[in-house]
């Protein structure tokens, strides 16, 4: 948080340069009223008057310095937490994938939006009161002293009380922010969860369920909020009671001052006021203190992900496709003892075309991710080039693949801007993307490349989202395309139609995962690969398995 701070320090420095003015300014008005008093009782009228005068212009200087003060200061916050929002953001697309997949995303909207916003709340805000409040806080002392050393002795006595007390509510109020931070984040997942899954719950009438379920989630928060509320508002009413304690005793003070005759009735109502500017910092401290020690779990939270760094894949060479990608003897389990992918060696040469077949759960996609650099947790070797995948900075590897899933994902934009992903794309290369996806043919009449999707591409069909994948992948010029049954929304002409219209691109790498064995297509294949229990089995031309009649012959026949 501190480069926060810094990074915004002339602005803090203006903030508080008038935060000082307007504080001093406004302990000041306890010396006003010691002479309005004192004056008013010697009946020494021009003298008055003169007052009067000096204070009209001083009251216009203080609330313009206060107008500044606060203008500057929300400016500060809102400066400090848009950086801190945009830097956890930076750090989210910073995550490899399979880190970024460890954490549900309602976590990450959760830390993006409650937790920026209580770090405002409860952390920068508290620190600018704090500061403004202390430099109150000495210049009131300061006042104090000269009205009367004695009653500045006992407040500061009773200021030690009024600042050990709360500190005991530290422990306990950052542990309720922590629970509540999470019991919000809880929340978020669910109704995440509940929003995406509205059709499903609609038609399994899930309603009452889901409801309870949200309702407890609730609870939880409410409970949650409440149990900080309780701590937060014993300590708010401790500081407030202790600081009336204080003040009295100023006053019992002050009136023994003046029946001994030490003091002017003037002095007795300046000190009085300015012990209110003393008190009042002391309990803005006592009170927002705990708030900011408090959040210290969630600026820790907001931190790793600010200072994202990942740690799976540190290579730093440039990733190269000249002649392909080798495997060998990939070994990759999930959970211990558990493995999906158990030794296989394979070489994809450039520009060829290799269609992965086999029974669901084989480990056909977890293959493909391990080859796009998912997981770091392999053994064996994956050479790009010859060179380990672990010696290269896997942010540009991984942007060398184009993949597209059988749910794909659009964002709420037209379809062009779908395709192009804000970059200028040549007419000719888009027109040539458009005609090679097939997305030309479902425009015409009733949609054109301006056409929004809608969210998550809802306006358009499943197929017409795949067509739109393969086309914003052959313009963004991606040397190697993986369809993870990415043509398995579409009718089998149409499919036939992308995959053989992919398999002409010459330098163009196709890896295709199918479970629809279409022999016209899988002919156009320069290689099958046919996995089994996270082995290949075998592999070769279409027509050479089939001849062969070996474990892909029998697969293929039942498949019909
Ligand atoms: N993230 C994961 N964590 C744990 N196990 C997983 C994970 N992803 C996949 N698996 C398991 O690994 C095995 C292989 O899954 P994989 O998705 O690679 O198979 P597949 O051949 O692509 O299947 P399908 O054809 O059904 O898509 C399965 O048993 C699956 O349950």
């Amino acid at each position: 948080m501190k480069k926060y701070m810094l990074r915004n320090k002339g602005l803090l420095a203006m903030a508080l340069l008038f935060g000082t003015i307007f504080s001093v300014g406004s302990t000041l008005v306890a010396l006003i009223l010691k002479e309005v008093i004192d004056v008013s009782l010697s009946r020494d009228m021009s003298r008055f008057v003169t007052i009067v005068l000096q204070t009209a212009v001083y009251l216009a200087v203080l609330g313009v310095s206060y107008v500044l003060y606060s203008t500057l200061s929300k400016k500060f916050i809102c400066k400090v937490t848009r950086m801190l929002r945009n830097d956890a953001f930076g750090g989210i697309l910073k995550k490899n994938i399979s880190d970024f997949k460890s954490v549900n995303s309602a976590d990450y909207l959760s830390v993006l939006t409650n937790d920026v916003k209580n770090v405002e709340e409860n952390y920068v805000n508290p620190i600018l009161l704090c500061l403004q409040n202390i430099i109150v806080f000495i210049s009131s002392f300061a006042v104090m002293l000269y009205l009367s050393p004695l009653v500045t002795l006992c407040l500061f006595v009773a200021i030690l009380l009024l600042i050990a007390v709360p500190s005991f509510f530290q422990n306990g109020i950052q542990k309720r922010q922590d629970n509540f931070s999470k019991k919000q984040s809880g929340l978020t997942v669910a109704i995440k969860d509940f929003l995406s899954g509205f059709e499903v719950i609609r038609s399994y009438r899930m309603n009452s369920s889901v409801v309870k379920i949200f309702e407890e989630k609730n609870d939880t928060v409410y409970h949650a909020k409440y149990a900080l509320d309780k701590i937060v508002a014993a300590v708010e009413a401790l500081s407030i009671m202790l600081g009336i304690v204080v003040q009295c005793s100023v006053l019992f003070v002050s009136a023994y001052l003046i029946i001994t005759g030490k003091i002017t009735a003037g002095a007795l109502v300046a000190l009085v006021q300015v012990s209110g500017t003393i008190v009042v910092p002391i309990q803005i401290l006592s009170q927002n203190i705990p708030l900011i020690q408090g959040s210290k779990p969630i600026i820790e939270r907001l931190n790793t992900l600010v200072n994202y760094h990942d740690r799976t894949f540190t290579g730093t060479m440039c990733p190269t496709f000249k002649t392909g990608i080798t495997i060998k003897d990939l070994r990759f389990a999930y959970a211990k003892e558990q493995q999906i992918i158990k030794g296989i060696d394979f070489t994809f040469k450039k520009g060829e075309k290799y269609a992965i077949v086999g029974k669901s759960g084989c480990g056909k996609t977890t293959l493909i991710n391990l080859l796009t650099g998912y997981y770091d947790g392999f053994e064996g070797e994956v050479l790009f080039d010859g060179v380990d995948m672990r010696k290269l900075d896997i942010a540009k590897l991984n942007e060398m693949f184009a993949v597209i899933h059988q749910n794909v994902y659009m964002f709420d934009a037209s379809i062009k801007d779908n395709i192009c992903l804000n970059k200028q794309i040549k007419q000719i290369d888009l027109q040539r993307a458009l005609n090679m996806s097939g997305v030309e043919m479902f425009l015409g009449e009733e949609k054109s490349l301006d056409t929004s999707v809608g969210e998550n591409g809802n306006n358009i069909s499943g197929g017409q989202r795949q067509r739109v994948a393969v086309a914003r992948a052959l313009v963004q010029g991606k040397p190697i395309l993986i369809l993870d049954e990415g043509t398995s929304s579409v009718d089998m002409q149409t499919a036939y139609d992308i995959e053989s219209q992919l398999q002409k691109i010459a330098e163009l790498t196709v890896v295709t995962i199918t479970h629809s064995l279409n022999p016209e297509l899988l002919n156009g294949y320069n290689q099958i690969i046919f996995m089994e229990n996270g082995t290949i089995l075998e592999t070769d031309t279409f027509a050479n398995l089939m001849s062969a009649k070996g474990p892909f012959y029998d697969f293929f026949s039942l498949k019909k």
